[in-house]
């Protein structure tokens, strides 16, 4: 009998569920053993992802917390906004462990969830049990929970460039600007006018200014690291590429600062975590040396002449921003080590 984790995932047949499905296939300690559909149960993964053909040969499940909790310990989540809210609470009293990938459990308050996400909030003590899950940062209140909300991908990005300059008082918190840019799997597989080819293609559109989701789950964060109030501007950019996210920054800086001198605060900061990497000076990072991987890697720029640095921080949406960061989460609910099945080499070129 396999000692591994058994591990179902509901919203198998959509891109966080297909890429978390690929990431566990290498992990040494994990292996799925439901794959979940609502809308195509008893049909074969196969039928809907042909690469999958001989990898993976079962036929869908129906979501139903029991036969979820008869053939696993863990359930990740990676369903459209609003579902999560409802599945949650009978997952976790089938005892099963849970990550969920989408927005629902990100916002501690019911009132932001509700004006942002325009959905009704889940129950606010499922709110207040769900640990945020950025590793690097919280990954600590991660070890040995039930229940995880992952972050999103674009405050994933941002928050890891932004949290050590905020912290240590590097940047006024209350001069930042975010300029982020993402790739089109970010929008999940359903088909779309905004997504389809001739719309994206040699295209660059921005989209949701001032209105994004991702918006109050940042200001939320940096808040906490500050001890005050921050609010930003963010605005959201699609990019014809299938995968990526760079988030471009920009901040006061307090005093005089160099480049050596973030770059040492960031390399102190994130010593240990093996997921991100610091640039050296001038050398600044683009999406396709993340491509396929967990890293996030950040570059940075003080300039003299303006007093204010750029910071750019690029990731996978679909790893680091959702499946990978999801997985590192569960090695950290169980004790493993973070970075169990996850020591990819971004593909290249
Ligand atoms: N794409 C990305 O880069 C990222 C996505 N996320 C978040 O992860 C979640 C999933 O995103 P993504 O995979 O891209 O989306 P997709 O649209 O590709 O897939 C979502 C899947 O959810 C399932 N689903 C839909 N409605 C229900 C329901 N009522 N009950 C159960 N399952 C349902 C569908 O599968 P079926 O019909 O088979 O049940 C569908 O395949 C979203 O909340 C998204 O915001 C977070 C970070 C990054
Ligand atoms: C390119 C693109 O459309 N990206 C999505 C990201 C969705 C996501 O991951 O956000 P939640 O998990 O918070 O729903 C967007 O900008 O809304």
């Amino acid at each position: 009998m396999s000692s591994k984790v058994k591990v179902a995932i509901i919203g198998s047949t959509g891109y966080g569920g297909v890429e978390l499905i690929r990431l566990l296939a290498s992990h040494p300690q994990a292996e799925v053993t439901s794959v979940i559909s609502s809308s195509s149960a008893g049909a074969p993964i196969a039928e809907g992802y042909p690469h999958l053909t001989e990898i993976r040969t079962d036929l869908l499940d129906d979501v139903d917390p029991a036969l979820i909790k008869s053939k696993a310990d863990v359930v990740f989540i990676a369903t459209p906004a609003g579902v999560a809210a409802k599945l949650v609470p009978s997952l976790l009293e089938a005892g099963l462990k849970v990550i969920d990938i989408s927005g629902d459990f990100r916002l501690k308050s019911r009132d932001q969830y509700e004006k942002w996400y325009k959905k009704e909030a889940a129950d606010q003590r499922y709110i207040d049990q769900a640990v945020f899950g950025l590793a690097e940062v919280y990954g600590e209140a991660v070890r040995g929970v039930d229940f995880v909300s992952n972050p999103g991908c674009f405050p994933t990005a941002t928050l890891l460039g932004l949290i050590p300059a905020v912290k240590a008082g590097f940047i006024d918190p209350s001069t930042i600007i975010i300029d982020a840019k993402s790739g089109v799997s970010g929008a999940g597989r359903g088909a779309s006018l905004g997504t389809h080819y001739s719309e994206l293609n040699e295209n660059f559109k921005a989209y949701k200014i001032n209105k994004h989701q991702h918006i109050p789950e940042i200001e939320q964060v940096l808040t906490d690291i500050a001890g005050e109030p921050v609010v930003t501007t963010f605005t959201t950019h699609l990019v014809p590429m299938t995968r990526g996210i760079m988030s471009t920054m920009y901040a006061k800086v307090n005093g005089m600062k160099s480049n050596e001198d973030f770059i040492s605060l960031y390399r102190s900061y994130y010593e240990g975590r093996s997921f991100v990497r610091i640039r050296p000076e001038g050398i600044w990072p683009s999406t396709k040396e993340v491509w396929g991987s967990n890293y996030c890697d950040i570059g940075f720029s003080v300039d003299e002449r303006t007093g204010r640095v750029t910071i750019v921080s690029v990731i996978d949406n679909l790893v680091k921003g959702a499946a990978g960061q999801a997985i590192q989460n569960m090695n950290l609910m169980l004790g493993l080590d973070e970075t169990l099945g996850l020591q990819f080499v971004p593909a290249y070129p």
